[in-house]
């Protein structure tokens, strides 16, 4: 039989305030697992030397990475700054760069950070009720820019692949910070360097 028989219908739960699942665990990304992310290094370094803690955490389904299938679920991310840099998500493109993804705003204020190769860019605002559609070719981030934490659902094409390379070395064009109490988007000094 073919692997992607194997999948039976299934349903799962997601409580619609906190975005979490008792039906599994999350994935979690820490302080410590953000280095190089930010533009403030030491900023972070000092932050991780007092208390390591949580900036986001997933779920990470287990589907075929086969063309066909869907990935689902939900990603949580805290409210915080590292410098005057908001807390986010590491960012990636698909491995399989024109592949999409949906993502779905439950909770929280932010923004899904999307940009190109070809250079184009565009921070989509994510309010609850706001669904985002990033087209293939986007890198994308969420960034909370809030006091409580953001919570998406997302789906995307289960054998579209994380490639973290490319956000790990050249970094984001664009950056989301805290400039006298409001949001602004500068340009990343260090991108591509
Ligand atoms: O992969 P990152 O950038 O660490 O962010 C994680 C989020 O992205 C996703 O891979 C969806 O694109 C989710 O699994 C998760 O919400
Ligand atoms: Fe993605």
């Amino acid at each position: 039989m073919s692997q992607e028989l194997t999948v039976k219908p299934f349903s799962m739960y997601f409580d619609l305030i906190s975005g979490m699942s008792n039906e599994r665990s999350t994935t979690k990304r820490h302080l410590s697992n953000m280095r190089g992310m930010f533009s403030n290094g030491e900023a972070l370094e000092a932050m991780i030397e007092k208390e390591n803690s949580l900036m986001y955490e997933f779920f990470e389904l287990e589907m075929p990475e086969k063309d066909g299938h869907l990935l689902f679920g939900t990603s949580i991310v805290y409210p915080g700054k590292v410098g005057n840099e908001y807390f986010m998500t590491k960012g990636h493109f698909h491995t399989i760069l024109d592949t999409a993804e949906v993502y779905y705003c439950l909770g929280g204020k932010g923004y899904m950070l999307m940009e190109n190769p070809e250079g184009d860019w565009i921070a989509e605002e994510m309010t609850p009720g706001k669904a985002v559609y990033v087209p293939g070719r986007y890198a994308h981030r969420s960034i909370n820019v809030g006091d409580e934490p953001m919570i998406t659902f997302f789906v995307f094409r289960a054998d579209a692949g994380h490639d973290y390379g490319t956000i790990e070395t050249k970094g984001y064009r664009k950056l989301i910070v805290e400039n006298e109490g409001k949001v602004e988007i500068v340009d990343n000094p260090k991108w591509g360097v």
